[in-house]
Formats: C-alpha cells, structure tokens, sequence
C-alpha cells in the first residue's frame, strides 16, 4: 500500500532544497535569471510545442546538475576539512558536469531561439 502522506512529506522535503538552491547558491540565482530570460523570449517568438519541450528539458538537466553539484560540494566540506588534492578533483568533476549541460543548454538555447530571430531579421 503506498502511503501518500510519505510521498507528500518527501515532496515537502525536496522543494525546500529546491527553494534553498535559489535562495542560496550564486551560479543557481543565474541559471534562474538566465532560465527566465530565455522563457519571455520563448513567449515572445511563440515557440513550438516540440521547442518549448526542448527548452524546458535543458533548464531543468541544469538546475538539477546544479542541485547535484551543491549537494556533492556540501558533502565534501562536510567530510573534509582543509584542502585535499581528491576533495578539488571531485569538486571540479561536479563542477564541469554542470558546466556540460550548460554548454549544451546554451547551443540547444541559440539554435531554437537563434532560428526565430533570424527568421525576423532576415
Ligand atoms: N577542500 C578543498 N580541497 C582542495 N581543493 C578545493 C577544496 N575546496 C575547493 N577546492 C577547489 O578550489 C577551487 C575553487 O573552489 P570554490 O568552491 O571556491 O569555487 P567554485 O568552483 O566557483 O565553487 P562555488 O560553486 O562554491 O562558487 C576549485 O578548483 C575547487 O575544486
């Protein structure tokens, strides 16, 4: 038997990390300022039903990597204290994760956002 007060409680749970990542965490408040730019713009060139998914998949792999990539930093500094050599190779692997999907985000981004305004300007 599923037990929906659980599920409810583990949903509660997960929007306050959501809301602390926005609250907190620098590069997150960009990639929410940047994610809310690119949505008027998608509003503003009536994107597609097949363009919106698109987008709206590449925002959501990136705050989840950022998600990721905060929680592994906290946990490094967690356990570690002091710098060590294994803690700054980990962290720049979570780093650069979140720095793939940007890059991919952003292409994905230029393409769909890129051929409307060309179709407007030119
Ligand atoms: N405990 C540590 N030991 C070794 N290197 C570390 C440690 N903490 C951070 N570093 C390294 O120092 C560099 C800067 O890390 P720092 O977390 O300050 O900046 P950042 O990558 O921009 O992260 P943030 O998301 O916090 O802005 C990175 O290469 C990181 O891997």
């Amino acid at each position: 038997m599923i037990d929906i007060r659980k599920v409810f409680r583990s949903f509660r749970f997960a929007g306050q990390g959501i809301l602390d990542l926005f609250r907190f965490e620098n590069n997150a408040k960009v990639h929410l300022l940047v994610a809310g730019v690119v949505v008027i713009a998608g509003f503003a060139l009536s994107l597609s039903r097949i363009e919106w998914a698109i987008i709206i998949t590449q925002i959501g792999l990136v705050w989840a990597a950022e998600a990721f990539n905060t929680a592994i930093e906290k946990l490094c500094d967690f356990v570690s204290h002091g710098l060590h050599p294994q803690i700054k190779a980990i962290k720049d692997l979570s780093s650069g994760a979140v720095l793939i999907l940007t890059i991919t985000a952003v292409l994905a981004g230029l393409i769909i956002i890129g051929s409307h305004l060309l179709a407007i300007f030119f």
